[in-house]
């Protein structure tokens, strides 16, 4: 938890005990429906919660903004985020229910107001967003195939609207197709444990 003061230090107190919380609610469910690796349980903050507030290197959503994560799993990046971000609303997807219920179970527990979860294929998913943002989960080209429908046409942000996914390892392949509209962030810059060496924030301009 202390990992997250040290990058964040302007949390109030409801967000501290917020993710404070997140330490016992995952070690319980994890123990029930696997979300995260067993042995990467007490990396929690710094591998999972830390991890996704990369995200807010890259952008400060503003509040009313509305954000979709896809593959969620049991809710990463979406709720760290909707912790830091309690002005803006995220609508959590997965295609695997018990993953959904953790991810709900976790939000509501801590009382997150600012966000929904859905089970379904993203594929299947029509409302429109300012930004779908992903960790995890799929190639860069897949997920712009499939998130180009979600994106809004109105901009409310400093970045225009997109997509934003954290990944790791070499990416320039991946981002060749789409490089003239993508902006690659490196979270070594930020974040100063060898986690973060190789980890990058992608965002991709999607044009309504
Ligand atoms: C490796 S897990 C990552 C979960 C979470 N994003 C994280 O970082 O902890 C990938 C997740 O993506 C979900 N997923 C894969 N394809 C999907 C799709 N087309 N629609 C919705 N969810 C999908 C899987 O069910 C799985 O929970």
């Amino acid at each position: 938890m202390e990992i997250i003061l040290k990058y964040f230090p302007q949390l109030t107190e409801r967000q501290k005990e917020q993710f404070a919380a997140l330490y016992d609610l995952y070690t319980d469910w994890n123990s029930k429906i696997n979300v995260i690796s067993r042995k990467d349980i007490t990396n929690l903050y710094e591998h999972h919660v830390l991890h996704s507030l990369g995200i807010a290197k890259v952008i400060n959503f503003r509040p009313g903004t509305e954000v979709m994560d896809l593959g969620t799993g049991g809710g990463f990046p979406g709720i760290p985020l909707a912790i830091l971000f309690p002005d803006v609303q995220f609508h959590l997807v997965d295609s695997i229910g018990k993953k959904v219920k953790v991810a709900t179970e976790v939000a509501q527990a801590i009382g997150l107001e600012n966000v929904t979860t859905r089970h379904c294929r993203a594929e299947e998913e029509t409302r429109k967003f300012d930004f779908v943002v992903s960790r995890a989960v799929m190639p860069l080209a897949d997920l712009i195939k499939i998130i180009r429908k979600n994106i809004k046409k109105e901009q409310q942000n400093a970045l225009p609207n997109g997509l934003i996914c954290l990944k790791g390892g070499e990416l320039s392949h991946e981002i060749l197709p789409v490089k003239h509209k993508s902006m690659l962030h490196e979270l070594k810059n930020d974040f100063q444990e060898e986690y973060f060496d190789t980890k990058k924030v992608v965002y991709v301009t999607i044009n309504g």
